[in-house]
Parts: structure tokens; sequence; C-alpha cells
């Protein structure tokens, strides 16, 4: 299969925070911004793979920041890297300021998708090709990132999880 670039499948996703969506102090809800993650990274997994994807981990997510009511919050989705199936999407949440219309980063969350036929048997993805310096870091460290999930998933066994353990080798 082809390689295809990350910038081929960004998804940039820019709405406002309702009153709905917050929390007794007037942020914005955390399970809110999860699901504005999930939609914009399975776009990127969707535009990426041209299959069905659903969502098989969520990675890591920090809530960095709080992100007040009527703040207008852009989430920008990725591929960090794939394997056979399935994909790691990288999302990056900005806020926007008011009167300087400066963007500073709130949050960020790594996802893992799956590509699936109609049947929900997964298939194979085209590889992706890093091009910028933080694409080639968010690529490298992305496998003992699969590792550590698979590992925490009980669906590898901690001594296979080889270039996890690489790390705390000197
Ligand atoms: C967009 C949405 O919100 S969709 C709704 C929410 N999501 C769902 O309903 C998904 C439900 N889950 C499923 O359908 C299945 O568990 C699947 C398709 C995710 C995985 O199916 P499995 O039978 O485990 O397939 P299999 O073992 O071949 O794994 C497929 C790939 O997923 C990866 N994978 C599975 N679980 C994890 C995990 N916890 N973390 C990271 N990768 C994982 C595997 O390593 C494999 O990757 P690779 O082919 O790139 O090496």
């Amino acid at each position: 299969m082809q390689p295809k670039y990350p910038s081929d499948s960004l998804t940039t996703l820019t709405d406002i925070v309702l009153p709905g969506e917050t929390n007794p102090l007037n942020n914005l809800f955390g399970g809110e911004l999860l699901a504005r993650m999930d939609r914009a990274g399975s776009i990127t997994a969707r535009r990426h793979s041209r299959r069905i994807c659903v969502t098989a981990s969520v990675n890591h997510v920090a809530f960095n920041r709080a992100i007040p009511l009527g703040s207008v919050v852009t989430v920008e989705a990725k591929v960090s890297r794939t394997f056979k199936t399935s994909m790691e999407i990288f999302i990056d949440v900005w806020i926007e300021d008011r009167e300087t219309g400066i963007k500073s980063k709130a949050n960020e969350a790594i996802y893992t998708f799956v590509a699936v036929d109609e049947t929900g048997t997964p298939v194979a993805v085209p590889p992706v090709e890093p091009q910028t310096e933080l694409e080639k870091l968010r690529f490298e460290a992305a496998l003992r990132r699969k590792q550590l999930s698979l590992v925490l998933a009980g669906k590898m066994k901690p001594h296979e999880a080889t270039e996890l353990k690489a790390l705390f080798i000197e």
C-alpha cells in the first residue's frame, strides 16, 4: 500500500463551549471533550484508511487546563503511526483568546483506531510517513505506547513488550 503523509488526513474541528456542556465550575465537561476528540480522531482514521474505523483504545488523556464556558476550542487530529490494522492518532486541543485570536494549547490525547470491514474484521491500513520533526518524534515513540496499551489491556505479556522494556534498561 502507498504510504500517506499525516497532513493528508489531518482533521480540525472548531466549536464553542455552550452552557449545557460545562461542569459546576463552568468549564468544559471532560466527557464532552473526550467525545469531540473521538469524533476528530475517527475522521482522521477514516481519511487515512478510507475504511470504517472503530476506537480500540484511549491510550492517554491529559486535562492540563480547564476550558471555560464560551471558549472557542479547536481539536486537531493527526495520524502519528500506523501498524497493521491499527492507527495511533495524536490529538492536540487549542483554545483561542477572544481579543488577540492567539491560540494556546489546552489538552492533548492519544487514541488508537482500528480499520474494519463491514463485518467488523480488522483490515490492513496504509503506512504513514512522518514529515515534520514533531511527527517524527511521535512516530518513534508510538510503538512503546502501543505495547503499553496492549499490556494494560491484557493482550500482550509484559516480557514481549521489548520496546517498552528498553525504556527502563540503560
Ligand atoms: C468511533 C467509535 O467510537 S467506534 C465505537 C467504540 N469502539 C468499538 O465499539 C470497538 C469495539 N472493539 C472491537 O471491535 C475490537 O475489539 C477491535 C476491532 C478494536 C479489535 O479487535 P480484535 O479482535 O482485538 O483484533 P486484533 O487482535 O486483530 O487487533 C486489531 C488491532 O488492534 C490493536 N489493538 C487491539 N486492542 C488494542 C489496545 N487496547 N491498544 C492498542 N491497540 C490495540 C491490535 O494490536 C491490532 O493492531 P495491528 O493489527 O495494527 O497490529
